[in-house]
């Protein structure tokens, strides 16, 4: 597996996987909006390999001799977005991981892409993403939960000052991923102010719509 400092994940022009081989649906929503929340449930009934951008990141800087370790930290408070060729090589180091050691093909890539170029690269090189499960919900609410997550989750970017550069950073940054694939009608959108559950149920639906189906439904059918 090519080492993360090599950094040529980003640079190839044709796709490691073909979307045959690989299932990819990007997990997208606004700080707080309850992405790790909903890729949990989805893991246990779908069994989903989650990789979540952001932990992968934390997981590098925490790594002793990680030479992006400072780095990354830097961005994180500041709630910017870290260079493109480093979380995608963290990505594809980590689908390559699953496949090999867990059998897994299908792959929710949650807090992902947060940037254009990044979106670019990722389905340029890696593969191409069947669609964005998008959870929308207020400054407000997200807010409420942040504060009320950092009272315990040791995030050194859930607290007010971070918090308000992420929002920033969402808007102007993250959104306009969304915005393009939904012209290209690869954005399924669900309601994130509701309780748990109820976000869980839409997704559901949503996902049936999508002909993606529980493990149960699954082997019924086969
Ligand atoms: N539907 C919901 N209603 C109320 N609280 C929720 C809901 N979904 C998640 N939460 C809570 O809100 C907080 C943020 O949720 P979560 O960590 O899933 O968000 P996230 O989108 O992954 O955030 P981040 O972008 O910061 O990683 C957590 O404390 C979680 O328990
Ligand atoms: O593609 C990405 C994803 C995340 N980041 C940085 O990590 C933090 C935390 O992400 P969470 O999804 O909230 O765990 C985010 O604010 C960015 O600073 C990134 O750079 N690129
Ligand atoms: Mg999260």
């Amino acid at each position: 597996m090519p080492a993360i400092s090599e950094l040529g994940a980003a640079k190839r022009d044709k796709p490691l996987w073909s979307t045959n081989e690989v299932t990819v649906i990007f997990v997208l929503g606004g700080p707080g909006a309850g992405k790790g929340t909903q890729c949990s449930f989805l893991v246990a009934d779908y069994g989903f390999k989650h990789l979540s951008a952001g932990d992968l990141l934390r997981e590098e800087q925490d790594r002793p001799g990680s030479e992006f370790g400072q780095l990354i930290k830097d961005y994180i408070k500041e709630g910017l977005i870290v260079p493109m060729e480093v979380t995608i090589q963290l990505l594809e180091n980590a689908m390559k991981a699953a496949m090999e050691k867990e059998q897994k093909t299908m792959f929710l890539i949650d807090g992902f892409p947060r940037k254009l170029d990044q979106a670019h690269a990722f389905e340029r090189s890696v593969v191409k993403s069947k669609f964005t499960l998008f959870f929308k919900c207020s400054e407000k609410v997200m807010l409420e939960r942040l504060l009320d997550r950092g009272k315990t989750s040791g995030r050194a970017d859930d607290n007010i000052e971070s918090i308000k550069k992420r929002f920033r950073t969402f808007e102007d940054t993250s959104m306009p991923v969304v915005e393009e694939f939904r012209q290209e009608k690869r954005v399924v959108e669900v309601d994130a102010e509701q309780t748990p559950l109820k976000v869980y149920q839409d997704v559901q639906e949503r996902l049936k719509e999508w002909g993606v189906h529980p493990l149960e439904v699954k082997l019924q059918q086969a």
